[in-house]
Formats: C-alpha cells, structure tokens, sequence
C-alpha cells in the first residue's frame, strides 16, 4: 500500500518530447478494445517540495502544478490529478488532517448511528470547487495527448478511515461495526455511495476522461463480506455512473485482492487494475474478456538493473496479450526510487509494438 504513502520528488525537467496531437488519448482507445500499436503506460508517484498535503491539495495552482509534473518530464499517457481519496471528507462534515509521517488522521472516529447521521452528502461544486478547476485546467494543458485521471475513494475504503480513525493495522473498529451493528455501517457506506457518485460526475464534467476508484482495503474482507460492504456500493456507482456518463471509462483498483478478481468483475467497472502478487495471464483469464486490467509490474522492481526492468516490462506486456492493457505498476512508485529507472521504465514502455 505504497501509492501515497510514498513521496517522489522529481528534480530539474527534460525537454519535452514532440508528441503528435491524437483525436483521443491512446488510453481510451485500448480500454474499448481498439487496436493500439502499444499499451498506454502511467504510474502513480508523487509529492513535491510544498506545505502540507491540504494546502498543497487544495490550492488551484499547485494541484495543476503537480498533476503536470510528472507529464513534462516522462509525458506518460494518463496524468492523475493531484488529490487524495480523503479529499471530500472536510465537505461532509468529517474533519481530517493528512499529517506528515503518520498519515491521515480523522479528528473524530464516527463510531455510533448518531455519528453516522452527522454525516454530510457531498456538494463537489460548493466543497471542493478546486478540483474541477484544476482538472479542467489539466484537461486543456494536457490536451488529449493523454488521458486526464480523476479518482475517488470506495466506500469501504473511505469507511474504514473515517471509523478507524485513519490507517489501521486489523481494521478492529470497522469490523466491530459491521459485525456488530451492520445497519449503522450500512447507512454510511450508503452516504458514500451517494457522494461518489456525484463526485465522480462532477470530475468528468469538468474534464476527467477515466475515473479510478480505489479500493484499498477491500483486500481486509472475507469474499463473503466484501459481497455484503463493498460489492453492492460498488456495483451502484458503476451502474450510476454509466447511466449519466455511459462512456466513462471507470478503473477499479483493490491492491492484495487477487481472491477477489472474479467478484471485482462483477462490478461492472470498465479496468481492473492488479497488483503484482497475481500473475497478469492469469488475472487476465479469471477476469474474462471484456474487462480491460491495468499492471501490474512490481514497483520493487524499479530498484533493479535496466536489463531487469526491461524484461518484466516485456513479460507483463507479453502476459497482459495484445489490447485492453493499461501498463502500471501494481502499486504507487515507492519513496527513494531512482529517477532514471523510471525514465527508463517509460522509454522501454513507450518503444513497445505489439
Ligand atoms: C502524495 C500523497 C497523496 N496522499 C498522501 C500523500 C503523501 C503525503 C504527502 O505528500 O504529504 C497522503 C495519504 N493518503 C492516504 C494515505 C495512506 C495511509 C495508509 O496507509 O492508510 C496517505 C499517506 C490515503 C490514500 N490515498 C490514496 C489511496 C489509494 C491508493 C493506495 O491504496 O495507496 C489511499 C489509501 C490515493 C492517492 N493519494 C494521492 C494520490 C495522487 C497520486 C499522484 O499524484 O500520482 C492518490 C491516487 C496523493
């Protein structure tokens, strides 16, 4: 669980490559299954060299400044916005901070049905008016030469900070409520639910051309209860979504939930993403053909030699087949990773024909 947890400081620039303008991203054009002379390619990375992690989130300029870091030095085919999962929970009324070096940290742990009721739906326009600017800022820099990502939190994800009072180790106090008192974890995976999906149209209306919803401790539940608190809230933002948004693409990502592919397929969502503990042939077979999978190189391996990184790359690209492959790394880039192995990660990637 790497991603955010993990700060990437990219130093100086390199002159940006010429890059053809393309009538639509290449990353929309393979997950509909279109015939792409290669996988598109992103990862997930970053922090910079600012104030804290709200201030730096919710300030106009620096999101669209970091969003663009990594596009002007590797001019990769996604560029995610610079946010976090726990973003709109200052707008329903749960008061958070994301501290340096424990992460984040939930003022007041919602532990009772009265807690629950406190619980705001979200408003995007009016709470987080700075994420659409920015992401239609980003859309108009980035100018379809890849593919604008908004994101949003699950709503077991977002549950489990909110009751757990930030990272959690056994997610003691989210079980104790699902398995105590259902009904009052119910009706706040229901207020999620709600706000998600007013979060995740109001992203792709202001730009966002593919959406992943991060799953993160979907990995922490039993099959069972993942088909009781996170599938069937799941399954409605998709189906929701799809109503408004019928050709936004939606990415799922659950890290460490390889027992979980077949049931994240019936999500409805258009990628899953896989983490590098599942083999990708194999990920690919179990979740069938229609669904597109993002992955799923392990971000240790950007630790090892060029010749390394090269030949998993070739090996993820050769096991995902030709198409409806997003590559990625199976997780965020981990702090301390050389810059010029990912440099070289995205010349191998970019150099690939099918
Ligand atoms: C860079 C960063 C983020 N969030 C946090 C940090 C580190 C703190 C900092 O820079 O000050 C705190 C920050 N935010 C969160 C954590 C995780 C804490 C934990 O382990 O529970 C931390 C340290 C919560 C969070 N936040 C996120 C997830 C889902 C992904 C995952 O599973 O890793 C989760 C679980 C998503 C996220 N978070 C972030 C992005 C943007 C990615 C990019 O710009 O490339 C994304 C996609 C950004």
């Amino acid at each position: 669980m790497l991603s955010c947890r993990t700060v990437w400081f990219i130093s100086g620039s390199v002159a940006e490559p010429q890059v053809a303008s393309v009538a639509e991203p290449l990353l929309l054009n393979a997950v509909r299954g279109d015939d792409v002379e290669r996988p598109p390619v992103w990862l997930m990375r970053q922090a910079g060299r600012y104030p804290s992690f709200r201030e730096r989130s919710e300030n106009v300029d620096l999101v669209v400044e970091i969003s663009l870091q990594p596009w002007k030095v590797f001019k990769p085919d996604g560029v995610i916005l610079f946010s976090d999962i726990l973003t709109p929970l200052s707008g329903m009324n749960i008061p958070f901070d994301i501290v340096k070096g424990k992460g984040p940290v939930i003022f007041d742990p919602l532990q009772t049905a009265d807690d629950v009721g406190q619980v705001r739906e979200f408003v995007p326009q009016e709470s987080v008016p700075y994420v659409g600017e920015a992401l239609t800022i980003l859309r108009k820099e980035v100018d379809n030469k890849a593919a604008v990502l908004g994101f949003v939190g699950a709503p077991f994800t977002l549950a489990s900070y909110v009751v757990e009072g930030g990272s959690s180790k056994h997610f003691s106090k989210i079980k104790r409520l699902a398995f105590s008192q259902p009904k009052v974890l119910h009706a706040l995976l229901q207020k999620f639910t709600t706000s998600m999906i007013k979060y995740i149209r109001y992203q792709a209306d202001s730009g966002a051309q593919a959406v992943q919803i991060f799953d993160s401790w979907a990995t922490e539940l039993s099959p069972v209860d993942f088909e009781e608190f996170s599938l069937p809230y799941l399954k409605q933002i998709v189906d929701a979504v799809k109503e408004t948004h019928p050709d936004l693409p939606l990415i799922l990502y659950a890290s460490g939930s390889g027992g979980l592919l077949e049931r994240l397929a019936l999500t409805g969502v258009d990628v899953v993403s896989l983490d590098w503990t599942v083999d990708m042939a194999e990920g690919r077979r179990r979740l069938g053909p229609n669904i597109a999978v993002q992955g799923n190189v392990d971000p240790g391996v950007l630790f090892g030699s060029k010749e390394f990184i090269t030949s998993r790359i070739n090996d993820t690209v050769r096991k995902a087949g030709r198409g409806k492959h997003i590559l990625n790394l199976g997780h965020g880039i981990v702090v301390g990773t050389p810059e010029e192995n990912v440099a070289h990660f995205f010349e191998v990637a970019k150099d690939i024909r099918y």
